[in-house]
């Protein structure tokens, strides 16, 4: 496959080791305003956007606007979500979202959602979130933090959202740690007084998401609509987990 790079930092660098191993090109690298590539001169199958959250948006619906599929995985731009979503269908175009491309993330994601539904109702406990990142990272929390706490919003329904670094009566803290070359580490905990229990994901370094977002780019190659790591990973994470 030919593929975009959007952003071509920490991310994109990882991601074009792997795609290149895996025998894709990279004939595009964007690192700064979109508006100064031609891309539609690139003959690209995929773009895949790790950029920068004021950034992600208009990358995203340059390429829908030239029907070129788009994986994503910047965070801190979602209040654009739905909006981006729209202008890929409109274009008839391919968009693949997650705030966290790693299976092993993805497996957390189902466990997370497990435990949530065996807490409902174990009103001794309290539940709060951690996530710790490298310095550089310049969104808070974590986009991987937002969907853990949106997964146990929606299964506690006395949940009305998440505060970050705070408690606050019907919200999820999530408590945000900046600490050197750390890759990204996720803990939801369910804290009583007679114990804790605590679900926990370490990224030892960005191959992970790297990986994903390659297996998540092969995916989307001719297709149309909206899909999620979900369908990427169907056969891996089946609903019995
Ligand atoms: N979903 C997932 O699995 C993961 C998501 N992420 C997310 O991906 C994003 C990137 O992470 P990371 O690679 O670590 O960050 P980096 O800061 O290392 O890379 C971002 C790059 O984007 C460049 N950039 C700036 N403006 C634009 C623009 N208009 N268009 C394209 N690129 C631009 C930056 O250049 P310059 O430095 O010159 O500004 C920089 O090189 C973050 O939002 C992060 O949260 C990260 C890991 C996993
Ligand atoms: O910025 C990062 O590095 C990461 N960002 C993602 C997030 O915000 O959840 C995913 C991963 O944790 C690394």
């Amino acid at each position: 496959m030919n593929i975009a790079l959007l952003g071509y930092g920490k991310m994109g660098k990882t991601i074009e080791e792997i795609a290149i191993n895996r025998g894709h090109e990279i004939v595009l690298k964007v690192e700064q305003d979109i508006s100064n590539y031609k891309v539609e001169e690139n003959k690209i199958d995929v773009a895949i956007d790790f950029s920068i959250p004021g950034a992600a948006f208009n990358n995203i619906t340059t390429c829908f606007r030239k029907s070129i599929p788009v994986v994503c995985g910047t965070t801190g731009w979602l209040d654009h979500l739905d909006e981006a979503k729209e202008i890929c269908l409109k274009n008839d175009s391919a968009f693949l979202y997650a705030s966290n491309f790693s299976v092993g993330v993805n497996i957390f994601f189902e466990l997370n959602k497990k435990l949530a539904s065996m807490m409902q109702g174990m009103e001794d406990y309290s539940v709060n979130i951690e996530e710790i990142h490298h310095t550089q990272k310049l969104d808070a929390p974590s986009g991987t933090a937002i969907t853990l706490a949106n997964q146990i919003k929606e299964i506690g329904t006395h949940f009305k959202g998440w505060k970050l670094d705070k408690k606050e009566d019907h919200f999820i803290p999530i408590f945000a740690k900046r600490e050197e070359n750390v890759p990204g580490t996720h803990t939801v905990s369910y804290v009583s007084e007679i114990d804790s229990i605590e679900i926990k994901h370490t990224a030892n370094s960005r191959l992970g998401f790297a990986l994903g977002a390659v297996l998540a780019a092969e995916f989307l190659h001719n297709k149309k609509g909206i899909f999620s790591m979900k369908d990427v990973l169907s056969g891996l994470l089946q609903d019995n987990v």
